[in-house]
């Protein structure tokens, strides 16, 4: 099972705030940077999520996963089409894949993943997305779905919002600019470590 809080963010930076309150499970979620740095700040991810004894997913990037040794990825539907899920696995990676509907729920479901991301649940102001927001009734629905693949929440979470979540049916809660954008990031993270807890 996988802990129930998982903050993505996309710097190294933030690992280095986040990592001594407690966090365990985190994404490294960059876009848009050169090959060479993308390496670099990647290693320095899993450095520091090691000395905390937490675990780094690695966004889209399955080739430097598998490169730096990574223990966990996360693909998208797009992301699936062109990755070697041979190589993924024979790396010894455990994978997580994103969902939105049930045609993708169950191609994601063939490649027996480690977690299944449903999402946006809630309207997410990260991203455009075609789907505006799957409501956290279909989070009990996709629970059943999943067969006892851990399910991830995902888009618009905010403290106030996990426990519904959570009590739907989702075993995880992964959030981005309720951190993010918050004054207080260090305080707003200690209140999902509280919510989650
Ligand atoms: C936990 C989690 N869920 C969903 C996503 C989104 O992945 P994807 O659909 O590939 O989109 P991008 O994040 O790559 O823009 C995720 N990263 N993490
Ligand atoms: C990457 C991603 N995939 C589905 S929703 C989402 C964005 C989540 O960000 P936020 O927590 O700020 O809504
Ligand atoms: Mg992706």
């Amino acid at each position: 099972m996988i802990p129930r809080f998982y903050p993505i963010f996309d710097h190294p930076d933030w690992l280095r705030r986040a990592l001594p309150l407690g966090v365990k499970f985190v994404q490294l979620r960059i876009k848009d940077q050169p090959q060479d740095r993308l390496r670099e700040m990647l290693a320095e991810g899993r450095d520091l999520c090691r000395a905390h004894g937490a675990q780094l997913v690695v966004n889209d990037h399955w080739q430097l996963a598998i490169e730096l040794g990574f223990d966990w990825l996360h693909l998208g539907q797009e992301d699936l089409e062109s990755a070697d899920l041979m190589a993924i696995r024979g790396a010894g990676l455990k994978l997580g894949v994103s969902t939105h509907d049930e045609a993708e729920l169950d191609r994601a479901l063939t490649v027996i993943p480690d977690y299944i991301a449903l999402g946006p649940v809630w309207p997410t102001i990260l991203k455009k997305m075609k789907w505006h927001q799957q409501g956290v009734e279909k989070l009990t629905e996709w629970k059943r779905l999943c067969a006892g693949v851990p399910l991830v929440a995902i888009g618009g979470l905010s403290v106030e919002r996990a426990p519904l979540a959570l009590a739907a049916g989702a075993d995880c809660v992964s959030v981005v600019t309720d951190i993010t954008l918050n004054a207080d990031p260090e305080a707003r993270i200690g209140q999902w470590l509280e919510a989650t807890a």
